[in-house]
């Protein structure tokens, strides 16, 4: 699958690999700026047969699972979580993970950004996040309504998910918000999504459909970068494959934007990482970067679920929820599952929120793959301070083979403790005022489970990752940093990040509203040295 545009030859000034949250919001801003940019991305359109409408409905999005626009990654055996591989969705498609996500749009904290530290504070990130967004609720300050993503509350959101919003306030005694995005992250809410008339948004949508046939953009599909070209240790272009052939694409600069899971794959392939690493599988050492693939968080979901006694969002036939959907672009399929949320402490002791409950009017377990008949609702908590953190390694010098992914999960005690806690506290949220008139009981851990251990093994058998690793390129000035404050990758000329791999420490929220923020500043940086 090929798509075309603009320029015909391979020649840019800026090449970038992976057209996904951080890569588009890139090419866009590049473009604006007036370089010309070649684009490479190793899936195909979004709109192929099968795949293409389900990833416009945005609660269609598990139906992309383990399709042809999933990469469908599965990590190590994970010795803390039952011995269990998980499974790791990233998109493989225009947009990339934007294009198979649960469309929630949420920034992080202000606390978050300020803990990066010197250039990435909230006072400077806060402007790339308001130059991105068209929001379409009430403004403000902290409000951008002149981007190109759409942003803002769905059309409708389901009566649990009010009810749900109503439960959290008066349980956990934080505030009913209408909005996440100023920069605390406490309280409980309807969560904002990108959705433009009941349809997706993803990056790719919103930033480069609009300029697709912009005479300084080439966009390639189905070319899958193996590997960096190099004058001594600067990148001068890309080897690539595409429609069978091996195929070198010289630049001036080159970005990797191929996301937290291959960026450190494609440094380490090009000789760049860890040196024990490199060497173990004969790949020469071109600079030894001992942080390259460490650093890996992800935040982990636990499905805590309830019978409903009035009717879920997946309750009705999927004919009939596609059928409205094609109509009128309304019911089901218009939600995104994920409809509202909570944040809250497990502890007092603790500075920060480090719980964020994911509220679907649905049941979802097993990324949707397990399903159950009758109405439902999920209170998911979902662990968004982790203490333990993993890496990203090869799993040989083979380019088209998956990397090895280790995250660590529940390494550290302290995230097992947390999680227990968010199971308990999810069964008050469900009894409590507005949820406990319609929950018709617990399905799962159910009610047998009460104990920190019973609980403890639950989790450890059911917890899920909720799609957001990161920090596998961080961003920063000690030894362990792989790019410097402006995104180039050290020791190196010409070669920059701009993806979820660059966050120093993974921040209390989902991930995506950031990683395209990444890209929007990227196009600054790289801008100004080409
Ligand atoms: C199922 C799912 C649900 C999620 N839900 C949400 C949500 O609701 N809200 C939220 O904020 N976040 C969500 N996230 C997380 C969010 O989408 C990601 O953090 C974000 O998209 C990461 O952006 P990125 O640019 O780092 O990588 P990606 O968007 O994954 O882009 C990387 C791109 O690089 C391409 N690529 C990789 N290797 C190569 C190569 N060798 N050559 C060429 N191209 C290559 C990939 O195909 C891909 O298109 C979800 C993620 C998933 C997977």
């Amino acid at each position: 699958m090929t798509t075309q545009t603009g320029a015909t030859d391979l020649r840019a000034d800026v090449i970038i690999v992976g057209a996904g949250s951080g890569g588009c919001v890139l090419a866009r801003r590049l473009l604006d700026k007036g370089a010309r940019v070649l684009l490479l991305e190793a899936g195909g359109s979004d709109t192929q047969p099968g795949t293409g409408l389900l990833i416009r409905a945005p609660a269609a999005f598990p139906k992309l699972f383990k399709t042809g626009v999933d990469w469908a990654f599965d990590t190590v055996e994970q010795p803390h979580a039952g011995g269990r591989r998980f499974y790791w969705p990233r998109g493989k498609v225009l947009g990339g993970s934007s294009a198979i996500n649960a469309t929630i749009y949420i920034r992080g904290s202000r606390s978050d950004f300020d803990g990066w530290g010197e250039g990435w504070r909230w006072e400077d990130v806060l402007p790339a996040f308001r130059d991105i967004e068209k929001f379409t609720g009430e403004g403000g300050e902290f409000r951008g309504d002149a981007g190109e993503l759409a942003v803002g509350h769905r059309a409708a959101s389901h009566n649990l998910s009010h009810a749900f919003v109503q439960a959290a306030s008066s349980v956990l005694g934080v505030p009913a918000l209408s909005s996440f995005n100023h920069g605390t992250l406490e309280g409980a809410g309807i969560l904002e999504s990108n959705h433009h008339r009941g349809e997706r948004q993803s990056a790719f949508r919103a930033f480069l459909r609009p300029v697709l046939h912009h005479p300084n953009l080439t966009v390639l599909t189905g070319a899958r970068v193996l590997e960096l070209l190099w004058e001594g240790t600067r990148a001068v272009g890309v080897r690539l494959r595409w429609k069978g052939r091996t195929l070198d694409a010289p630049a001036g600069g080159v970005v990797l934007a191929a996301g937290a899971v291959q960026t450190p794959q494609l440094l380490m392939l090009s000789g760049v990482g860890p040196k024990e690493e490199l060497t173990r599988h004969g790949i020469g050492v071109r600079v030894n970067l001992p942080g390259v693939g460490a650093g890996l968080q992800d935040h982990l979901a636990v499905p805590v679920i309830f019978r409903s006694k009035v009717q879920s969002l997946d309750a009705g036939s999927e004919g009939a929820a596609f059928a409205q959907w094609l109509l009128n672009r309304t019911g089901p399929l218009a939600s995104n599952i994920a409809e509202a949320s909570a944040f809250v402490r497990s502890g007092p002791d603790l500075e920060h929120a480090n719980l964020q409950y994911h509220f679907g009017p649905a049941y979802f377990r097993d990324h949707g793959f397990q399903r159950a008949d009758g109405w439902h609702f999920t209170v998911g908590p979902v662990l968004v301070e982790p203490h333990s953190s993993g890496r990203i390694g090869l799993s040989s010098a083979d380019p088209l083979a998956a990397p090895r992914i280790d995250p660590q999960y529940l390494s550290d005690e302290r995230d097992l403790r947390a999680l227990v806690s968010g199971v308990r506290q999810a069964r008050e949220i469900a009894a409590g005022e507005g949820l406990g008139q319609v929950n018709a009981g617990e399905v799962l851990p159910t009610t047998a489970l009460q104990s920190d251990t019973d609980l403890g093994e639950f989790v450890r058998q059911e917890c899920a990752t909720l799609y957001h690793p990161v920090g596998t390129a961080a961003l920063g000035d000690g030894d362990e940093a792989v790019v410097d404050r402006q995104l180039a990758v050290r020791g190196t000329q010409g070669l920059w990040v701009a993806d979820a791999a660059v966050m120093p420490r993974i921040i209390h929220a989902n991930t995506n509203a950031t990683s395209m923020m990444i890209g929007a500043r990227a196009a600054n940086f790289v801008s100004l040295k080409l």
